[in-house]
């Protein structure tokens, strides 16, 4: 039977990991949502399993796996808010499946990403991070030797979408020649232009730069092979996913020379919270310029991010809207005018609409507004009644083959 969930919002739960920022609790006090656990890690599975048992919310960023396995054990979950732009850390087919809808910030942190690579380019270029460390161990390289401008330089990016299309602009107002690979075929910004193959652009750029997503076909496209292909003195940027980069083939090619750096923001193995060893291959490698996942933290796109992934979970949670839902069919909702809104999630099945639609006509329900959308796997319905007929649906609903979730708004 799938769960029932029809509570005031104080007893609403909100489960929110990874220190996101104050401004997401904020908007949930001012939409009335105050009954909100708060921690600045993320969680290994079994605590996690053990929270979100109760959680109707959760929000997480990027290192919170929320697997099958977690997900299966959240029967109450309403939604899931990554308050940030990847969505790999959530495991978005057993979310579907189970009918959990999932929201994130697609677009709050891209500028400051791109800010750090073009600063990083720059810092790469003139071999700052090596010099840096040696002045702190005593040493002193005064050499131009290896040091180079911006101007001039050809700077490949693989995957023009909202992060390496603004760092194309940004990078040829410091004098860089761009060029780009990405799957689509995008409309190249400035005088920028596509290429054809990676192979292409590794072979002519001095800088490279990934801003791909982490799917299957991103897993390890920068390998030992692809490295090798990188010219002589070259620089790797990655502030994608970690996963991205063979980060043993990548040490193995700073140690021999043939890089002249790489700035890393990202890894296949990350800590869980600040007092977590930071363990990698790249350790010790002075021309390696090393962060902590921190290419989106700043405290412009962390306030925003809190705003726009809070919002999104509220108004889901307030009057069942899915705009802009990672996994969800999208609907943007009305209000509801004094009636009751019955939201029913579903798998997307022959059959199911007609025996939703049997409720109301063989109870005599009159049905005030109704709204329908699906996607391949799920559908949602939303069917506004009068007051005293919302308790009666509500239990019929749920027990009709199919139903993944279903909740009652009052
Ligand atoms: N370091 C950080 O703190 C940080 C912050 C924000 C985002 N990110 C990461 O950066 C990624 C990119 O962000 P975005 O906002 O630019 O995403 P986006 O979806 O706007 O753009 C991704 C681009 O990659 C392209 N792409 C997909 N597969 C490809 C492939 N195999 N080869 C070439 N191109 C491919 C897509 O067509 C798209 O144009 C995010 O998915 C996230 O993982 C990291
Ligand atoms: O804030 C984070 O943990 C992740 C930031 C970034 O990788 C993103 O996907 O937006």
């Amino acid at each position: 039977m799938a769960p029932q969930i029809s509570l005031q919002k104080d007893k609403i739960r909100i489960l929110l990991l990874e220190g996101v920022h104050q401004s997401a609790i904020d908007l949930l006090a001012s939409r009335g949502y105050t009954n909100v656990e708060y921690l600045k890690t993320s969680l290994p599975e079994e605590q996690l399993i053990e929270k979100i048992a109760d959680a109707h919310f959760v929000g997480i960023r990027s290192r919170t796996q929320l697997t099958r396995k977690v997900l299966e054990n959240a029967p109450k979950l309403i939604a899931i808010g990554c308050f940030c732009i990847g969505t790999n850390q959530v495991d978005l087919k057993a979310a579907t499946e189970l009918g959990i809808a999932v929201f994130n910030a697609p677009y709050s942190n891209t500028r400051s990403v791109a800010e750090l690579i073009i600063a990083e380019t720059i810092l790469m270029l003139r071999g700052i991070p090596e010099k840096n460390a040696l002045c702190h161990r005593g040493g002193w390289l005064k050499s131009a030797s290896g040091s180079y401008e911006a101007r001039g330089k050809t700077l490949g990016i693989i995957g023009y979408g909202a992060i390496g299309s603004q760092l194309s602009v940004m990078a040829e107002a410091i004098g860089m020649r761009v060029i780009f690979f990405d799957v689509v075929t995008k409309l190249p910004l400035g005088n920028a232009s596509q290429v054809h193959s990676m192979d292409e652009l590794l072979a002519q750029s001095d800088v490279v730069s990934l801003h791909v997503p982490e799917l299957p076909s991103t897993k390890m496209m920068i390998g030992g092979e692809q490295l090798e292909k990188m010219k002589p003195g070259a620089i790797l940027l990655n502030a994608s996913r970690g996963t991205v980069v063979d980060i043993d083939a990548l040490a193995a090619a700073l140690k021999s020379g043939h890089l002249a750096g790489a700035a890393i923001d990202v890894f296949p193995v990350e800590p869980r919270g600040n007092d977590d060893e930071f363990v990698s291959p790249l350790r010790g490698i002075d021309n390696a310029l090393l962060t902590p996942h921190i290419g989106g933290s700043t405290m412009e796109a962390q306030e925003n991010i809190g705003v726009e992934v809070a919002e999104k979970l509220a108004t889901y949670s307030d009057n069942g809207t899915t705009t802009s839902s990672v996994n969800f069919p999208e609907v943007a909702l009305p209000g509801q005018g004094g009636a009751h809104r019955l939201l029913h999630i579903h798998k997307n099945v022959p059959g199911i609409l007609s025996a939703i639609n049997q409720v109301f006509s063989e109870n005599a329900i009159n049905i005030s507004a109704q709204f329908l959308q699906t996607n391949e796997t799920l559908g949602y319905v939303v069917i506004d009644v009068d007051a005293e007929y919302s308790d009666l649906a509500l239990e019929k609903l749920k027990n009709i083959p199919g139903t993944l979730r279903c909740r009652v708004l009052f």
